[in-house]
């Protein structure tokens, strides 16, 4: 059993002195937004003396120069950081799935990061396309390890018309039970103490059963918790017309990379919505990145709303216990859209913004 406490302790020991932090910028606008989530955490944390950064040039550059996705000796070294930063993975020139799943799953199936964190919040003034939803503030407790994104497929006689693919869902009771505990856990502590369970249980039998159970089992515990369902596909209707409706949202790989970024649209777009790759019991560094990809379609162009990733190191902050810096960033962010829903501030570059936090929080 791990010194888990011990760690715990140690990393906030040396969060007083300096946070070892490994920076993994990636692809596309993960290298814009990732300098200025850097810059905003170095500001709160009180200068660049109080983190120390390792950077990793991981992505599509390592892959055309070496054909490697994510060296064992790199996974290693990571394993020694406090947390990591990461800004997105993916680029045309590389055949899809190579980065995402040989970088961005690997890493998160390695360190364990069981549970994805991605909250969502309608700040006030920014517009939603729902018009005016009313209060939106849940956070999706979405399984990371498991699910359809294990690998678990194959093709047969490819690219002929009797081609057959499988990509099989992995769903373990030890893995299920972990998360929608952290997910009643969490709910627990939230005012409005209510967890949804998404799922299909109706066709997926198997896998939605084990979730089903799970929940009522774990429930029993959690007696103040009040717990509701939801089909995924209901789901989407109620995040559009009802989104006031969730507080905490517990679900598989699969429904809670879809549910997470149709959450991000509705709550004033993607470059806002921020996640964690967390590993609860500590015993690796946790990841945290915006819910975003790397965008080619804008890459460059210094036009990418970093939001998502300072958002990203105010849950990197709360993770390592500094709640307090943690509220300052966010503060500082509700502050800025705030005065862009007046006007008071119009279109700015990805650096502009990033400066404008960093001095917010400093
Ligand atoms: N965590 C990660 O690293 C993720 C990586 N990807 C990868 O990223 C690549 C592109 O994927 P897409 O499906 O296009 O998703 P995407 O999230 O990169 O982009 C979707 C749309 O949102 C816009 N967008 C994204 N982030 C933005 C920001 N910060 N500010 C303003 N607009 C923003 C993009 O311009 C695009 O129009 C693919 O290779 C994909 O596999 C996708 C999702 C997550
Ligand atoms: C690129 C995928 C591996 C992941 C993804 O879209 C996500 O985690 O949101
Ligand atoms: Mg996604």
């Amino acid at each position: 059993m791990p010194d888990v406490r011990g760690r715990a302790s140690a990393t906030l020991a040396r969060m007083v002195d300096t946070l070892r932090l490994a920076v993994i910028p990636g692809d596309g606008i993960g290298q814009e937004v990732t300098v200025e989530a850097l810059k905003v955490l170095t500001a709160v944390l009180g200068g660049g003396g109080r983190v120390a950064t390792t950077e990793y040039d991981l992505g599509a550059r390592l892959y055309h120069r070496t054909g490697e996705t994510l060296p064992d000796s790199v996974l290693e070294e990571l394993r020694g950081h406090d947390a990591i930063l990461l800004g997105a993975v993916g680029d045309p020139s590389v055949p899809s799935g190579v980065l995402e799943r040989g970088l961005l799953l690997k890493l998160r199936f390695a360190l364990d990061h069981h549970v994805n964190l991605r909250p969502s919040k309608l700040h006030p003034g920014v517009p939603s396309p729902l018009g005016d939803p009313g209060e939106i503030d849940f956070v999706v407790v979405r399984e990371g390890t498991e699910g359809p994104y294990v690998g678990n497929g194959g093709a047969l006689r490819v690219g002929t018309p009797q081609e057959i693919a499988t990509e099989v869902s992995v769903n373990t009771a030890f893995g299920v039970e972990r998360v929608v505990r952290d997910a009643f856990a969490r709910a627990a502590a939230r005012p409005r103490r209510k967890l949804t369970l998404v799922h299909k249980h109706n066709v997926l039998v198997h896998a939605g059963h084990l979730w089903r159970r799970t929940v009522e089992a774990v429930g029993a515990e959690f007696p103040d918790v009040a717990v509701d369902y939801l089909h995924v596909d209901a789901a989407t209707i109620f995040l559009v017309t009802d989104p006031a409706r969730f507080d905490v949202i517990v679900t598989d790989n699969l429904f809670g990379d879809i549910l997470t970024d149709l959450a991000a649209a509705v709550t004033g777009g993607i470059g806002l919505a921020a996640s964690g790759n967390v590993n609860p019991d500590r015993t690796t560094p946790s990841m945290f990145e915006p819910v975003h990809g790397s965008a080619p379609d804008i890459a460059g162009q210094q036009i990418a709303d970093p939001t998502a990733a300072v958002l990203s190191v105010s849950l990197l902050l709360a993770h390592l216990g500094r709640d307090d810096l943690a509220a300052r960033v966010e503060a500082a962010v509700a502050a800025d859209l705030a005065r862009r829903a007046t006007g008071e501030v119009g279109t700015r570059s990805t650096s502009a913004v990033g400066d404008a936090l960093a001095a917010a929080v400093g």
